[in-house]
This record gives structure tokens, C-alpha cells and sequence, in this order.
């Protein structure tokens, strides 16, 4: 396909689990991690990758990194088998997981981009020019010479990302970037994401719990579950798909009889908080402004829906068609 930079066909990836069950005996299983998934992703676009825990992401992801061999399919990232090819890809991709950090534990940060530079090979010039565009855009200057283990988590994942970075790569897997960080350090890593993509057609693909990397990163974005794709396309569709909803938690100034607003209803009440739900696709703007000129508010926030209760009531309307659909089988 034209453009595809990334291309699954039925790839499926099973492990042998062995499990000792007693003394000498073991349990033999197998685990279907990757259940004959299809995508293609275009060069330049930024994709989130989300489902629930266990759901097969991280296996994928190392599948496309050559880490993992598929045990079905056909696996292709920039016209590379991933896991014939694995050297020559690693040229053209960067990874960066969130959970752990290929950075050098105890030496300075910049002895770690010098060792990618001669472990990559990366010609002394470009090396340079994009070892100064990462430390500007992500603020690591002070940092070049702090030891890895003395920075804080936001910190040494804007050095993680940097590090993926120095040899140019055309596309970039993210396994949980912003995990455990604060509002601040999330913001700066979507904002450089978002640049990296946009002024250097990096492809990105995403895989996060935070519905807001999605949000604010991602056009497009796949669910995944028990090894398969559930849904591929737009955020706001998951979110009809799913019928999410949004929370407004308002905090008045005393303890009151729950709030009656349309559009939205209470869900929980505690002293003189109280949780309103209403749905993701609607704007907050008008329920505020309701609020806040017929009761004593004094603080609100809104909480976006986090991607397990999406993806929950997905399952929930797709059970309930199908329990439709045979109540409708067995009735003709
Ligand atoms: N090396 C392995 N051997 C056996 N089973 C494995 C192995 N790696 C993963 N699995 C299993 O495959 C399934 C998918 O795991 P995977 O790590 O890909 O999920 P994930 O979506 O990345 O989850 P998480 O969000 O928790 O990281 C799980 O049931 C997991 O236990």
C-alpha cells in the first residue's frame, strides 16, 4: 500500500506457558497474545495503541521492534521483517518505554547519548545537530551532566526520549511515556511529541492508559483486547462507541441536596462535594455556567473517563447487540 509505513496482515503471536502444577508435573498452555491482528499505519501519523492490561500491546510493539518473532502473519516496518532484519531496523526506529530507561544508571546523561552515538554510528555532524535540537526542545541542558539515577521521573523520561532520538529514527514506539508524571513534565512531552511529528513527519505510535496522550497526540487510535483489535479510528468514535462519560466534580460551599442540572446527573456525594456525570461528547461549558448561577459553588474540575471504563462500556453495547440479536434469531 502507498505510503504504509507500518503493515500487519493476521499477525499472531502464541507463547508456551509451562506451569508446575505438583511435584514433576507441569502444565503445558498456551497464551494467545496477539490474535491475528491487521493495521497499517501511514508514514507520518500518530496512532494510539490502547486497550486494557495484558491486552498484547507491549508484545506487538516488540514484534515491530524484532525483539518478538510472530508466530503467524506477515510483519512489515519500512519494507523490513522486523525480526529477520532486526539490526538494520534498529536504525530507522526509536522505543522508548515508559517502565524502564535504557539510559546508563550512574553516569552522567551525556555519557549515554555519547555511547548511542558510536553504538548507532551516527555521523558526527547529524549526532551533534540533533543532540542540540533534543536538549533545547525538551530543557535538558543542566541536566547533561547529572547521573541518571539522581533525576527525577519527568526528567529522565525527557532524556529517554532524546536518547531515541539521536540516529533520526523514521518512526518512534512509546510505551507509556507520560506514566507517573506530573501535569508539568506531561505537558512538556506531548508538546516536543507533537512538534517532533509535526516538523519532521516522525511517525508515532502511542500506547498509553491516559485518554488525554490520546486526546491531545492522536487523530486516529486503536483498541486492542485479549490479543485483538477491537476498534480503529477516530477518538470521538471510541467515545460514541463506548457512550463514555465525563465527570464534573464540584465542590459547594455546604452540604446540599444533589444537584439537578440537565444533562447530567449525580453520582456521588461527599460532604459538600458531588460527582456529576455527563456524556464525553458534550461540552462542560453550558453545566458550569448552570451551576454556578443557581448554587453556591466555590472550586470544580472535570475528570476525563479513563480508558478501561471506555473500553468497558464498549464491550458492555457490543454484549448487549449481540444478546438483541439472538433474542431476534430465536424470535423468527
Ligand atoms: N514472554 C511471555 N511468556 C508468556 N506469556 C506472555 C509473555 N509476554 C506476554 N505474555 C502474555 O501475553 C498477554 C499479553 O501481554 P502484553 O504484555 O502484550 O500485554 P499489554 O497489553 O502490554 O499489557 P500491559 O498494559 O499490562 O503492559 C498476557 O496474557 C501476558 O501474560
Amino acid at each position: 500500500m502507498d505510503g504504509a509505513f507500518i503493515e500487519l496482515d493476521g499477525v499472531e503471536k502464541v507463547f508456551d506457558v509451562r506451569r508446575k502444577t505438583g511435584f514433576l508435573k507441569r502444565e503445558r498452555r498456551q497464551v494467545r497474545a496477539v490474535d491475528s491482528i491487521s493495521f497499517t499505519v501511514a508514514r507520518g501519523e500518530m496512532v494510539g495503541y490502547i486497550g486494557p492490561n495484558g491486552a498484547g500491546k507491549s508484545t506487538t510493539i516488540k514484534m515491530l521492534t524484532g525483539i518478538l518473532t510472530p508466530s503467524g502473519g506477515r510483519l512489515r516496518v519500512a519494507g523490513i521483517d522486523p525480526s529477520r532484519d532486526r539490526t538494520r531496523l534498529a536504525h530507522r526506529i526509536g522505543v522508548v518505554f515508559g517502565q524502564r530507561t535504557t539510559l546508563w544508571w550512574d553516569l552522567p546523561l551525556i555519557d549515554s547519548y555519547r555511547l548511542a552515538h558510536r553504538m548507532y554510528r551516527i555521523p558526527d555532524a547529524r549526532y551533534r545537530e540533533n543532540l542540540h535540537r533534543c536538549v533545547e526542545l525538551l530543557e535538558l541542558t543542566d541536566l547533561l551532566d547529572v547521573p541518571v539515577r539522581q533525576l527525577s521521573l519527568g526528567q529522565r523520561m525527557r532524556g529517554d526520549i532524546a536518547a531515541a532520538l539521536l540516529h533520526d529514527p523514521e518512526v518512534l514506539y512509546l510505551d507509556e511515556p507520560t506514566i507517573g508524571l506530573d501535569v508539568i513534565s506531561k505537558a512538556k512531552v506531548r508538546g516536543f511529541l507533537r512538534e517532533l511529528n509535526a516538523d519532521r513527519g516522525t511517525t508515532v505510535l502511542l500506547t498509553t492508559h491516559d485518554l488525554q496522550d490520546i486526546e491531545q497526540l492522536c487523530s486516529r487510535v486503536m483498541v486492542i483486547d485479549h490479543g485483538r483489535l477491537m476498534y480503529d479510528g477516530p477518538l470521538t468514535g471510541l467515545h460514541e462507541a463506548g457512550e463514555s462519560e465525563r465527570t464534573l466534580v464540584v465542590d459547594l460551599e455546604r452540604e446540599l441536596p444533589p444537584v439537578e442540572v440537565p444533562g447530567a446527573r449525580v453520582v456521588r456525594v461527599e460532604g459538600p462535594r458531588q460527582w456529576l456525570a455527563f456524556p464525553a461528547s458534550a461540552s462542560a461549558a453550558p453545566l458550569v455556567a448552570r451551576i454556578a448561577a443557581e448554587y453556591p459553588l466555590v472550586d470544580l474540575s472535570v475528570r476525563e473517563p479513563d480508558i478501561e471504563a471506555v473500553i468497558a462500556r464498549m464491550y458492555a453495547d457490543a454484549d448487549a447487540g449481540a444478546e438483541a440479536g439472538e433474542a431476534e434469531k430465536a424470535v423468527s
